[in-house]
């Protein structure tokens, strides 16, 4: 058995690691970090644990962490993984990092974006980008995971059989996504209450998203060339889910088999990636709850243009879903433990 340690056991993130881990054979988790609810029953904090979880949440504290865990995830703020990881935590434990900390290999570009100095630089090098699908056999041999946003994730995968391919030009790629709430985190802000969110519909971060250099620093390593893109999310009122829609011009005349092909070549074989049937376009509902990536395409003659489009789930493929997945990469288990969730519909 696998011991897991959550920092950040009690946000969203956390919590959904914690739904997942309870279902996976070979991993138990034994320290449910907290920084608010320490001593409180952590079915207390989530009553959908009761009579599931007999556990109390824990101080995080790292170093003793360290001593008792196999593999520690950090579900936490942005910079907060930075400032605890060191030699000697790396030494005893794996970590994987759901924030952003190490997912930018440019600390200029992370502190700019994020706005706040990094703590520990001198891992970043070291950090195996956890997009499984395309870092698999470097995940498997990694201390220290970066595990990829939610927007990125779905933007990424969306697009990257055919910037790999350089069938799209990519100074015309254009990412439009959405998102549910629960993307923001559980914490109180203004911008997420009810009555701002419900019946409503609004682009935010346009031109700044701290997601972009994350996109643009991956499909550029895909493509071979400087990315430099738009990205707009935009929040909408649903629990969970994120939808992508990407344009993006081509350099090459092709039907849609030949498109078809390419996506075929990267994805026939992932489990949690599924290229839909000709003309069935993703939708988030399908994918609730799972880990799975639904993926399509259609070709506009008028345009000259491709549109892509991609669903997850925010919490499982955006997160700790693929937290889990790059976890079991890293100890040699079979990478779909735990992840064989369904998705709930409806
Ligand atoms: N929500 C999502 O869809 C996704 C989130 N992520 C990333 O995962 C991480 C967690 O996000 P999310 O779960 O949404 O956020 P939440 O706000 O829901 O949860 C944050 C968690 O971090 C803990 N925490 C906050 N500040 C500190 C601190 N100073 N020291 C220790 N623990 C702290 C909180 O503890 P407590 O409640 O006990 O105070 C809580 O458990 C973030 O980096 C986020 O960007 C990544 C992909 C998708
Ligand atoms: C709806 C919403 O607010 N979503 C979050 C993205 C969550 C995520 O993936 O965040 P990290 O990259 O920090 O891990 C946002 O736009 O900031």
């Amino acid at each position: 058995m696998i011991k897991v340690g959550i920092i950040g056991s009690t946000g969203y993130a956390g919590a959904e690691l914690v739904r997942i881990l309870t279902g996976h054979k070979e991993a138990e988790i034994v320290w449910y970090g907290s920084r608010s609810y320490v001593d409180k029953q952590y079915a207390d904090v989530y009553r959908n644990m009761f009579q599931i979880v007999d556990a109390a949440c824990m101080d995080d504290n790292m170093d003793e962490l360290a001593r008792q865990v196999d593999v520690i995830f950090t579900a936490t703020p942005q910079g907060l993984c930075a400032s605890l990881v060191n030699e000697d935590i790396l030494s005893k434990t794996k970590i994987i990092d759901l924030s952003a900390d190490f997912r930018i290999k440019d600390v200029s570009v992370y502190e700019k974006w994020y706005g706040i100095e990094h703590k520990s630089p001198e891992f970043i090098n070291e950090a195996v980008y956890g997009l499984c699908e395309i870092n698999r056999d470097k995940v498997k041999g990694a201390r220290l995971v970066a595990n990829p946003g939610c927007y990125t994730t779905c933007s990424i995968l969306t697009a990257y059989p055919l910037a790999k391919e350089g069938i799209i030009d990519m100074s015309t790629l254009i990412v439009d996504a959405k998102s549910g709430t629960s993307g923001a985190g559980r914490g109180a802000k203004l911008p997420n209450l009810f009555c701002e969110v419900n019946e409503n519909m609004k682009p935010y971060g346009v031109a700044t998203h701290r997601h972009t250099p994350e996109i643009e620093e991956q499909l550029g390593y895909a493509s071979g060339e400087k990315v430099v893109i738009n990205f707009t999310p935009h929040l909408v009122p649903m629990n969970r889910g994120i939808l992508a829609t990407e344009y993006a011009s081509l350099k090459k005349d092709v039907t849609y088999e030949d498109v078809k092909a390419i996506y075929d070549k990267y994805y026939a074989d992932e489990k949690f990636v599924r290229v839909l049937k000709e003309n069935e376009l993703p939708e988030t509902k399908w994918v609730e709850g799972s880990n799975y990536v639904d993926i399509n395409f259609k070709i506009d003659p008028r345009t000259n243009r491709i549109i892509m489009m991609g669903a997850i789930d925010n919490l499982v493929k955006g997160a700790a879903g693929q937290a889990v997945q790059n976890m079991n990469l890293m100890f040699g288990m079979d990478e779909a433990e735990g992840l064989n969730l369904v998705p709930m519909f409806p």
